[in-house]
């Protein structure tokens, strides 16, 4: 099929790459410029492993564009994966996908199917369908689909082509759509479920509320577990064998940052409250995790009066590994909060740079340059290159002796044996 996707971001370029690999003939737009000039001469402005790989097998059947007449002409299916980020009041900022879905009707000639794949507050696909209409589109001339996306950074091939469901969001059933919907992911084996816009939209933000959930609730348990000399890691341990509960997301440590749990909880949350509900959950959700860096913080002050004269060697800056995504990463908050209180911090990422804000703050190129001479260091990204350090070496080139693993990714066990202090939240 030929396929063309909006938006040349994680999602889009993930989709791009992922369904030119199945066969299909793909283009993919994007209105930055830059962005779109760097991927024609085959540099991928992001890392996310095995993208550039994929991108390169198969170039003979992947287009990058910034012209959307171009891109659309012979195209079957387009795709939006377009940015949806958070506006001050929480709610979603749908303008870029307004504006691209404007854009893409304006040249819209023959029949085409539409699919809204960025994340969107429910009520939306139902809102720009009506606003088409309203606006004179024909009917006729598109079909509107919502299929959201599930795919994780860092892991985001192999999860869209091995996803847990595939979801469309329909305005009818339409077996003729579903066809070559079903034509479109072939080669993905997957329960497909089909629902309308509003059910697709909500599984979408639910999976994320829910997933968010569980690491807020086992960041509360662990602060329960530091007041009775608990392990927080043993605690999830023992109920994640309870198969009801699982062991995945229950990993305790600063919080849930990323592009999507803080913006989609937000979101979702919004919209419940415009329409008269009030989200109870939710917001709790979203207070453990506004809190939770201030746990380790306290906790570090307490054992340190003398922070605010201290070198700190801040170990990860993306908000999780395996991406250089710093969007609301906890690790940034986590070095702009000691840099505020005076500390002398210096922080060591694989793929990630701080943000322009954080400029007066030293990077390093390697973990040990941070580590020289710190009086401690701070464990925010779970990197496997962070966890793997030598730590007797560490030792030897630390000024201090206190590691606080901020990620619960470290084995106390190992820390101690190389003389270090070890220090969690809820850790034995
Ligand atoms: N990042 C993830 O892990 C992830 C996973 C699932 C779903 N999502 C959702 O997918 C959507 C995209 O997320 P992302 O992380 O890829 O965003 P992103 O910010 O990385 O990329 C969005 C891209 O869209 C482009 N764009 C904006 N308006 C455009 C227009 N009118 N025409 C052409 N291009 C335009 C931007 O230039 C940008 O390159 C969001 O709604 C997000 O919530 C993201
Ligand atoms: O036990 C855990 C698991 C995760 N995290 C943190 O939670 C955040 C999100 O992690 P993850 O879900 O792995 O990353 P994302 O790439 O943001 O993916 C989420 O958000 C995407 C965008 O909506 C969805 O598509 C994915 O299904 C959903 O997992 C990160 O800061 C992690 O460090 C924890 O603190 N503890």
């Amino acid at each position: 099929m030929n396929v063309c996707v909006i938006g040349a971001g994680y999602v889009g370029l993930t989709t791009a790459a992922v369904l030119s690999d199945l066969g299909h003939h793909v283009t993919c737009i994007d209105q930055d410029t830059d962005k779109i000039a760097s991927l024609q001469n085959g540099s991928i402005p992001i890392f996310e492993p095995d993208l550039e790989d994929c991108v390169q097998k198969n170039k003979s059947r992947l287009r990058f564009t910034d012209d959307l007449s171009s891109g659309l002409s012979n195209t079957e299916i387009i795709i939006m994966a377009v940015g949806t980020p958070s506006l001050p009041d929480g709610s979603s900022n749908l303008s870029f996908l307004y504006k691209a879905m404007i854009d893409v009707m304006d040249h819209l000639a023959s029949y085409k199917i539409i699919m809204i794949k960025s994340t969107v507050p429910p009520g939306t696909n139902a809102a720009i369908l009506k606003f088409l209409k309203e606006k004179g589109y024909q009917p006729s001339l598109f079909d509107l689909v919502s299929n959201p996306e599930f795919l994780r950074e860092g892991s985001a091939l192999h999860d869209m082509k091995f996803p847990d469901r595939i979801v469309y969001g329909l305005a009818e059933e339409n077996e003729d759509l579903l066809g070559k919907l079903n034509e479109l992911y072939k080669g993905i084996e997957a329960p497909v479920i089909v629902t309308n816009y509003a059910g697709a939209e909500l599984i979408k933000y639910a999976s994320n509320a829910f997933l968010a959930a569980k690491i807020s609730f086992i960041n509360e348990v662990a602060r329960v577990c530091e007041l009775f000399g608990a392990d927080v890691t043993h605690v999830a341990k023992g109920i994640g064998l309870d198969a009801r509960i699982g062991h995945s997301f229950l990993q305790a440590g600063i919080g849930y940052g990323g592009s999507c749990f803080p913006k989609d909880l937000k979101a979702l949350s919004f919209t419940a409250k415009d329409n008269g509900l009030q989200p109870l959950i939710l917001d709790a959700v979203q207070s453990v995790n506004a809190t939770q860096i201030n746990v380790y913080f306290e906790k570090i002050k307490a054992l340190f009066p003398a922070l605010s004269s201290m070198k700190i060697a801040v170990l990860g800056i993306s908000f999780k590994p395996n991406t250089d995504d710093i969007r609301e990463s906890p690790a940034v908050a986590f070095i702009k909060k000691l840099h505020e209180y005076g500390c002398t911090v210096s922080a060591y990422d694989p793929k990630a740079a701080l943000p322009k804000e954080l400029s007066m703050v030293e990077q390093t190129e390697t973990p040990y340059e941070a580590i020289l001479n710190a009086d401690l260091i701070v464990v925010a990204t779970d990197w496997k290159q962070i966890i793997g350090l030598d730590w007797k070496q560490v030792r030897h080139i630390m000024k201090g002796k206190a590691v606080i693993d901020a990620r619960n990714c470290l084995n106390p066990a190992l820390i101690r044996n190389a003389d270090l202090d070890y220090i969690g939240v809820g850790r034995l």
